[in-house]
């Protein structure tokens, strides 16, 4: 059985700041225990508000920034081992896209020598055909030869981003890290940028890690997603599970307040409610306790093992045993987890206090 083409485990990252001769530094734990997989040719979204940690994942991912602990697996091979020559090969596997475009385009750099480039630095084209690849590459993306002599600044943002993705995919690269490529555009090209890349995902079979704090574009564009609330992935699946059927209530959340078509063609936003902690933070429990229309007291006082919430399933079944007895709960396979038990102690906790723990109820 071939590996899958991205395997994360356990990643940690805290950032460390002030501190002194006597004082010791303050510690914000902005990504904790997080894990998923990425098969070859898939889009995984991963989705949480500003500040949930995405971008710091999206970089650890490509050795940007450095894990902590943790293991980040690509094609079997550990990342985070590798020396320098084996980081440069890495690198041409495994691309990021940035919200600014101008984070990897400079300004002064025409276009069709940027997309040149990394072309010509891997050896991947003889050098009389490196110009035709150029081309094949801008067209690839919907611009055309003619935009390879124009500087950066020349261009609308749409079209800054589509160099952007034509660079990237100059070295035929099996992942891209897409880090909120399109929240910057407009709406209209906003649209355009994503059937782009669900497009040259197809084509190409280039898997995604797509950073988004938009429900409806992970929505088009994922098969799997992973939910990120305070640096914990609170639940991760198939697209249609997790957005069609959310267990979590930070998901509901999250969808309650994603826009949403409506029937005159305009686009509503509600408002997600309340904050998210403050990575600085250090308060016992669960990180969502203050805006978790389920909490109990008990959930204020113990942070759930984070696997409680990841199993989606579980956490569904726990819920369902709260409202009807744990008696009449599905048996979870095998011996329960930790996790089960703590989530099971939990919502037995929510009956005594007479609170109705319904997978149904509004986030
Ligand atoms: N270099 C740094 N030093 C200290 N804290 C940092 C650093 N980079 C990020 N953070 C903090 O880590 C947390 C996660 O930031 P990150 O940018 O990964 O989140 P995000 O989900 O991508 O948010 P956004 O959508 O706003 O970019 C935030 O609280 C941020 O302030």
């Amino acid at each position: 059985m071939t590996a899958p083409l991205l395997e994360v485990r356990g990643l940690n990252k805290i950032y460390r700041s002030g501190g002194g001769f006597l004082r010791a530094p303050r510690e914000a734990q902005v990504v904790k225990d997080v894990g998923f997989t990425v098969g070859r040719g898939e889009v995984f979204g991963l989705v949480g508000e500003s500040g949930s940690g995405k971008t710091t994942i999206g970089r650890m991912l490509l050795r940007l920034t450095e894990a902590d602990s943790g293991e980040i697996l690509f094609d079997g091979q550990d990342v985070r081992a590798l020396g320098p020559a084996a980081l440069r090969g890495f690198r041409r596997r495994a691309q990021m896209i940035f919200q600014d475009p101008f984070a990897s385009l400079d300004p002064r750099v025409r276009v069709g020598d940027a997309i040149a480039a990394p072309i010509r630095l891997h050896g991947l084209r003889p050098a009389g055909s490196v110009k035709d690849r150029v081309v094949e590459l801008l067209e690839m993306v919907g611009l055309s030869a003619a935009h390879a002599d124009r500087h950066p600044h020349a261009f609308s943002g749409g079209q800054r981003q589509r160099v952007a993705i034509a660079r990237a995919l100059a070295v035929e690269p099996e992942l891209i890290v897409c880090d909120e490529p399109v929240s910057a555009l407009d709406l209209s090209v906003q649209a355009q940028v994503v059937n782009l890349l669900a497009d040259l995902s197809a084509r190409l079979g280039v898997a995604y890690v797509f950073i988004s704090h938009d429900m409806a574009v992970v929505r088009h564009l994922a098969s799997h997603v992973g939910v990120l609330y305070a640096g914990r992935l609170v639940e991760t699946g198939p697209a249609a599970a997790v957005l069609g059927a959310p267990r979590h209530p930070y998901t509901r959340m999250l969808l309650a307040a994603s826009p949403r078509p409506h029937a005159a063609g305009r686009r509503e936003r509600a408002e997600a409610t309340g904050e998210p902690p403050s990575p600085y933070g250090r308060e016992p429990g669960c990180r969502f306790a203050s805006r978790c229309p389920h909490a109990v007291a008990a959930c204020r006082a113990a942070e759930p093992p984070l696997d409680a919430f990841a199993d989606g399933a579980r956490f569904a079944a726990c819920i369902r045993a709260a409202e009807l007895g744990p008696e009449t709960a599905p048996a979870p396979e095998g011996a329960p987890s930790p996790a089960f038990q703590t989530r099971m102690a939990l919502l037995r906790a929510a009956r005594a206090e007479g609170r109705a723990a319904s997978p149904d109820a509004p986030a």
